[in-house]
């Protein structure tokens, strides 16, 4: 299902979501950390999910231990190279990894921008060793509110130039994107580009909201949209990429199940939709699972997981001819 003479992309995949079980086991010693468990078989229940949560916030508790464990800005360093390393195991020819530098901070007080600089080293030593071309998105975890942003904002803003985009992530119900405007317009004046997480936890408002108002020319999930029928002309003519995680909506429960999801009908609707991953540790899945078994389930046909992953690259943050360096480095490869 994946066409090997095309690039494959993951553009929404959280590093910090990615962390390997056995780098938390591994922390966890080095730093004397107290785990719930201390086996891979015995911590996995911890850190990965196993079957659907009952909702996005339930999921998302499933990311704690990850960041629990990073210790020093060494350990955030060592799973930014960690995950660069996943991609190109995974095949994949360009992803863009995001990260929450103040969730990856909190537990044990480090410097915010310190976690965006060795965050920043990591992926680019990791895309030079594994020869995976890499862009970054700094998120704002909305869940700790609006001053718990501006303190990541301002982190991200110190080292701009190693930062593409910027994204709001977390509870979505309990903090709406109406809260983080002026964050929003600092971020456009540092010449970023912006995507957001919308219409996954709340409704298509949500999504409108992120694109009039934040300025968001690409929307995480935006499962939502499929309830207005002006909202999906809107993102087929505005050309807002779609970035969807098929099984990351199953397990938080906000689609019931595949054959449910709207993601074919944004294909068919022409709207710029992609396959993602989202939390791939974390969810126990990696790209080719939503290519070959999820995206068959939600119904796409071979064309429309062709077009997908054509899309990927199209909706990625890369110049043109960036783009077409890489169409052509696989076709010939
Ligand atoms: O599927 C998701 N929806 C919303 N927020 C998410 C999702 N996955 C992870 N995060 C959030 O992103 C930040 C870490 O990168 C954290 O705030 C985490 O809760
Ligand atoms: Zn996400």
């Amino acid at each position: 299902m994946i066409d090997q003479n095309l690039p494959l992309t993951d553009i929404h995949r959280h590093l910090d979501g990615n962390i390997r079980a056995q780098t938390i086991l591994d922390l966890g010693r080095q730093y004397n950390l107290t785990l719930p468990a201390q086996t891979l078989d015995a911590l996995r229940p911890h850190v990965q999910v196993t079957s659907q949560e009952p909702d996005l916030v339930s999921f998302l508790a499933k990311l704690d231990w990850g960041v629990k464990v990073l210790a020093s800005l060494e350990a955030c360093r060592r799973v930014a190279y960690e995950n660069m390393q996943d991609a190109a195991l995974n095949g994949l020819h360009y992803v863009e990894l995001r990260f929450s530098p103040g969730y990856m901070a909190m537990t044990h007080n480090l410097p915010i921008a310190g976690v965006v600089e060795a965050v920043i080293a990591g992926v680019r030593e990791g895309s030079r060793d594994f020869n995976v071309q890499a862009r970054l998105i700094g998120i704002m975890s909305r869940t700790f509110g609006e001053a718990a942003c501006l303190q990541e904002l301002e982190a991200l803003l110190a080292h701009r130039d190693g930062i593409t985009a910027l994204d709001l992530a977390g509870d979505e119900l309990g903090f709406p994107g109406s809260l983080f405007l002026s964050h929003f317009n600092r971020a456009r004046d540092a010449g970023w580009q912006i995507t957001v997480h919308a219409g996954e936890a709340a409704g298509p408002e949500s999504i409108w909201q992120a694109i009039r108002e934040l300025g968001a020319v690409r929307i995480g999930h935006g499962v939502k949209a499929i309830e207005d029928a002006v909202l999906m002309d809107f993102l087929a003519e505005q050309r807002i990429g779609i970035e969807s995680c098929l099984t990351s909506n199953i397990q938080t429960s906000t689609v019931a199940s595949l054959d449910r999801h709207p993601l074919k009908t944004f294909l068919d609707h022409g709207i710029l939709a992609s396959i993602n991953t989202d939390d791939p540790a974390v969810q126990g899945v990696e790209i080719r699972h939503e290519y070959e078994i999820a995206a068959p389930a939600a119904g796409l046909s071979r064309e429309q997981i062709r077009q997908a992953q054509i899309n990927g690259l199209e909706m990625a943050f890369l110049s043109a001819a960036e783009k077409q360096a890489l169409r052509e480095s696989v076709a010939t490869a």
